[in-house]
């Protein structure tokens, strides 16, 4: 990406809207200095500045972070070079390490699992003939387009909805074999969840929220604390912690949320579309949370998306298909981008050479 020329072309198609730096600085609530420092060269707006700065100069992105204007006849070439450019910019320092340490035990084993609803008389297959494994400290994604079963799939791990065959198994323990009440406890001890609906209480602060699932554990008031302030600095929510959650922000929200999931050291977290209430910054930041997890702490992550990009983030990917696994991606030693560009390779395969989107 070329800053100097984006800043040359900030600076043109500004003043071809007939706006003055400080006109444009207040329709964006920054300060004009930001905009002289753009337009030199020396600095690129924030992603959250990109649509609306877009918007004011009567561009599109693709235009903004190339510098020109695109013709029709470049359209596609010069879109596929923007997004990879910024695709490459914004995951920034690739932060995976390939594990070689030998045997790593499997904190999830399916075998045959299958799933059917009977309605009436309609019968519907969600899933069928599921099998894989994951090891402990991997950060594994499920993508498919909608309705191939990948809701259905995360749902009969999380112990929420029951197989109609096949064998689940959790740290060791076949599921099926629970009853309601193990159930629950099973859910408690050895599963955390990051579901879109970030169900912190209101009435609690985030602190208290956090200490609750700690607590319903019982585990012991000074190591509850530790736990929490230790936690709450690595997901960057230490100022907010006394503050009510109807106080904070969606984003702010969605990582106390994943503090609460974590803290209580679950076997499995289990996130179902994580990042889609959040701007593109604060996904990037719970991705990130989970990449560290699943690499400092060992945690395991299973992540339903529909998103190329947040799945760049993962170390495999299961792709499903008319509810089956129709094919896996393991992340080799490469960047993110480069999985980022073999996961949609893999997308448009899968769709018949078509991108589905979300
Ligand atoms: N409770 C239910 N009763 C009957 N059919 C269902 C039920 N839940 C899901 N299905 C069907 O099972 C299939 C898989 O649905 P599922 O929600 O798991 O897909 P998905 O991949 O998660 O889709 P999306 O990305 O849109 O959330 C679909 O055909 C859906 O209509």
């Amino acid at each position: 990406m070329d800053q100097k020329k984006i800043g040359s072309f900030i600076a043109a198609r500004r003043k071809e809207n007939g706006l003055t730096q400080s006109q444009l600085a207040e329709k964006l609530g920054i300060t004009d200095k930001a905009i002289s420092k753009w337009e030199t060269g020396k600095s690129m707006p924030d992603l959250s500045l990109l649509c609306p700065l877009c918007d004011l100069l009567q561009i599109t992105l693709n235009e903004l972070l190339l510098g020109e204007f695109i013709s029709d006849e470049n359209l596609k070439e010069k879109s596929n070079q923007v997004l990879f450019e910024v695709v490459t910019s914004w995951l920034g320092k690739d932060q995976w390490k390939r594990k070689t340490e030998g045997h790593i035990p499997a904190v999830l084993k399916l075998r045959h699992v299958g799933k059917r609803y009977e309605n009436g008389s309609t019968s519907t297959v969600a899933v069928h003939d599921v099998s894989f494994d994951i090891a402990k400290g991997s950060f594994v994604g499920i993508m498919g387009a909608s309705g191939s079963g990948k809701t259905t799939l995360l749902n009969m791990v999380a112990t929420i909805d029951k197989a109609t065959g096949g064998q689940i198994e959790i740290d060791g323990q076949d599921i099926s074999e629970l009853s309601e009440n193990d159930l629950a406890s099973f859910r408690r001890e050895h599963l955390g969840f990051v579901f879109q609906e970030y169900n912190l209480l209101d009435t609690l602060t985030v602190y208290e929220n956090i200490a609750l699932a700690l607590t319903i554990k019982r585990i012991p008031k000074e190591h509850v604390k530790r736990t929490i302030t230790d936690l709450a600095e690595k997901l960057n929510i230490s100022e907010i912690l006394y503050k009510f959650p109807y106080e904070i922000s969606g984003g702010q929200r969605q990582r106390c949320a994943c503090v609460r999931a974590i803290a209580t050291n679950p076997s499995l977290i289990l996130a179902d579309e994580p990042t889609g209430a959040l701007d593109s910054r604060c996904a990037k930041q719970l991705l990130d949370t989970f990449v560290m997890l699943s690499q400092e702490y060992g945690s395991t992550v299973l992540m339903v998306t529909h998103d190329a990009l947040s799945a760049s983030y993962c170390d495999k990917i299961l792709f499903m298909q008319d509810g089956e696994i129709k094919t896996s991606l393991e992340r080799e030693q490469e960047g993110k981008h480069e999985f980022f560009t073999r996961i949609l390779d893999t997308m448009a395969k899968i769709a018949g050479g078509v991108h589905y989107v979300s």
